[in-house]
């Protein structure tokens, strides 16, 4: 039989509880189809590997990586370390190590969720926001001088590259064309950002006119923020930069209940190194330890990782077992409203699975 081969990840916080729970599910998928098994290894890489070590990661954790079918990943935050130390050290270091340049969130109100929206706004949410993922806002180009002086200077620079929007908006159209409404919304700022943001402008209508079945349309992102509230129904696909998609695809799951249940994959669509699926979310230190982390963004995560791994039987599979629970609404965390744990919310999904193979 297939054997998928899995590094689980679990990281800081509320990582390791989501990817645990993550991995018994992505177990119970695997017993429920019959056609593969998953075989996870762990590694216990974080903030407090850095306590002890000054490092997230060992040297080569990029070459340990190499071999897998994918990386299932938590998240990385903790109140004592810097964020920039954690985010950079571990989850960029794998994310730009493996050239995972296009970051793919998808965002539906699953059944039986109370979103912010009224109910019939609500329901109108089915959306993919496809996030530049290697350059942009978050290149990691910049500097900061004089420290403490009155002429302390510090920047980010944003680094667009021709082929860094072609690619990302490639993939993007790809996506959009798999999708019924074939709607790609195109979002930047290019009225106040006026080298970077209008050189994206171009790049992608280039990009997108190789695609005459697609529904174009272009928008900037403050705009945006309001579309997707007041008419979420005219929305299918987006791509944006690595930053407004970051911040777009936290509004997107908050609509859609919680930050709790969005899910992602950062997809090296070349195939030439893993991609690293995760939860949109971070540590969350508020709840870290009180067994309510909401699970299911780390299992709307897993089904994605089986579809990008040539699973998508099972991916389905998992996914209706999650609406399954949904939908009945009773088996909730507190963040959608509910008074179930983690651990409840796990076996109710795993028991879905197992009765939908009775
Ligand atoms: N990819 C990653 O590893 C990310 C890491 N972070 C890091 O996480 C740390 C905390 O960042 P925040 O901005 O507070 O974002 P966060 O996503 O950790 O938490 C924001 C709010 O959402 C709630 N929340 C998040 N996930 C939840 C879940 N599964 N179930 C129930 N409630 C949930 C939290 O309790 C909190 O109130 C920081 O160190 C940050 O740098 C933040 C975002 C992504
Ligand atoms: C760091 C962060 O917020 C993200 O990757 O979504
Ligand atoms: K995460
Ligand atoms: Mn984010």
């Amino acid at each position: 039989m297939r054997s998928l081969r899995i590094a689980a990840i679990g990281g800081d916080g509320i990582g390791p509880e989501v990817i645990e729970a993550g991995c018994r599910v992505l177990e119970a998928t695997a017993r429920a189809d019959g056609g593969f098994a998953c075989e996870f290894q762990g590694f216990d890489w974080g903030s407090a590997m850095y306590r002890a070590s000054s490092r997230m990661m060992p040297e080569d954790g990029l070459r340990q990586l190499e071999g897998f079918d994918a990386i299932f990943f938590g998240a990385v935050g903790a109140p004592d370390i810097p964020d920039h130390v954690t985010l950079w050290e571990l989850r960029l270091a794998i994310c730009q190590g493996f050239d995972q340049y296009a970051n793919v969130r998808p965002t539906r109100l699953l059944p039986g969720v109370q979103g912010p929206l009224r109910e019939e706004l609500g329901r109108q949410i089915d959306w993919v926001i496809v996030r530049e993922n290697s350059e942009g806002e978050y290149a990691g180009v910049g500097g900061r001088a004089h420290r403490g002086l009155p002429l302390e200077i510090a920047m980010d620079v944003a680094v667009f590259t021709r082929e860094g929007v072609a690619r990302i908006c490639r993939h993007a159209c790809e996506i959009a064309m798999s999708r019924p409404r074939r709607l790609l919304t195109v979002v930047t700022k290019s009225n106040a950002q006026r080298h970077g943001m209008v050189m994206w402008d171009e790049v992608c209508a280039e990009v997108t006119a190789q695609y005459p079945e697609l529904t174009v349309d272009k928008m900037l992102v403050d705009a945006m923020t309001a579309r997707m509230v007041m008419k979420p129904g005219t929305v299918d696909t987006v791509v944006a930069t690595n930053l407004h998609a970051d911040i777009l695809s936290d509004l997107a799951s908050a609509l859609a209940g919680s930050l709790g249940i969005g899910a992602t994959g950062n997809i090296d669509p070349s195939r030439q190194r893993p991609s690293m699926f995760e939860p949109i979310h971070g540590s969350a230190f508020d709840i870290t330890g009180k067994g309510i982390a909401n699970p299911l963004g780390a299992f709307w995560t897993a089904a994605m990782l089986l579809e990008h791994c040539g699973e998508p039987r099972a991916a389905g599979r998992l996914m209706a077992a999650v609406e399954a629970v949904t939908g009945r609404g009773e088996v909730l965390t507190p963040d959608l409203g509910g008074k179930a744990t983690t651990a409840e919310v796990t076996a109710a999904v795993i028991a879905a699975l197992a009765g939908a193979n009775a």
